[in-house]
């Protein structure tokens, strides 16, 4: 069987204070750091975990995160990149409807989207700290009508290609890609393993881990829903790479991201 191949589609990048990113650590000031998407190449399909942020949405609702995207680092724009189009999509995964993961799914009514079974009803009745985290929900027209956002919703989108199929606790997606529920930063969050033939696991923690330092140090980032979780779910990632011998990526982390591959590069 062909083996499967994971690519990383650099979605730009945003700007937070350190402290948002290291919850009580920091250091403080302006930190630019990556956003990507993750298409995991399998025999049994093509998955997509993740979409990235909407350029336009940032720049009304957060423009203090600064967005910087080109038209490449668009989904659509980074599929094209390796010869593919949104249609080509069969699953797309969200680890967590936080507005920096879900901005390119309205590219895929037809593909089948999976989510955790508490992350939709959160993001549609979510904490007053959660409003701008889960600030863009073009994702899914029950969740905006039931924040009375009913305007982010594009004219061909529908409750039915906005439908999520739920699940809970850990689910392997396909052979060698398992979701691993890492609850803290939101109610739903999932980090991803991806196992294969000729190299060792990949294990991408999303944003159970922002940067090497949060999961070295077990430091939450500054949003979260519950921050025991949240160290619990790192300290279950620290556990499970030193099981599987993983390559650890980050979500959010400038230093390590400038040795990932990304573009046509992948890993497998
Ligand atoms: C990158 C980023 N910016 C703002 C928020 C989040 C982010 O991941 C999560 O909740 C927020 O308010
Ligand atoms: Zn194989
Ligand atoms: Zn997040
Ligand atoms: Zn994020």
């Amino acid at each position: 069987m062909a083996d499967t191949k994971v690519f990383l589609l650099d979605g730009g990048s945003l700007v937070l204070d350190g402290f948002h990113i290291w919850w009580n650590k920091g250091p403080g000031g302006e930190v630019r750091f990556p956003v990507y998407s993750v298409l995991v190449d399998h025999p049994k399909g093509k998955f997509l975990i993740d979409t990235g942020y909407d350029f336009d949405h940032v720049q009304k609702v957060l423009p203090f995160e600064k967005p910087q995207q080109t038209k490449e680092q668009t989904i659509p724009g980074a599929l094209k990149l390796l010869g593919l189009e949104p249609k080509d999509i069969d699953v797309l995964f969200n680890s967590h409807f936080h507005f920096d993961h879900v901005g390119g799914n309205k590219f895929f009514p037809d593909a089948k989207k999976l989510c955790h079974k508490d992350e939709l009803p959160q993001a549609a009745k979510c904490q007053p700290f959660e409003v701008l985290g889960y600030s863009d929900l073009a994702f899914s027209t029950d969740v905006a009508e039931a924040r009375g956002m009913s305007d982010q919703l594009g004219a061909g989108q529908t409750a039915a290609n906005t439908k999520f199929e739920l699940i809970e606790g850990d689910v392997e997606l396909a052979p060698g890609v398992t979701l691993l529920y890492t609850p803290g930063h939101t109610v739903g969050h999932y980090s991803l393993l991806v196992e294969f033939d000729t190299r060792r696991p990949l294990l991408l923690t999303l944003d159970a881990a922002y940067t090497r330092k949060n999961y070295d140090n077990d430091i939450n980032a500054g949003f979260h829903i519950d921050p025991v979780a949240g160290v619990n779910s790192m300290r279950r990632l620290k556990e499970i790479e030193k099981k599987t011998n993983a390559e650890v990526l980050f979500s959010h982390d400038p230093e390590s991201f400038k040795d990932y591959k990304t573009g046509v590069n992948f890993y497998g």
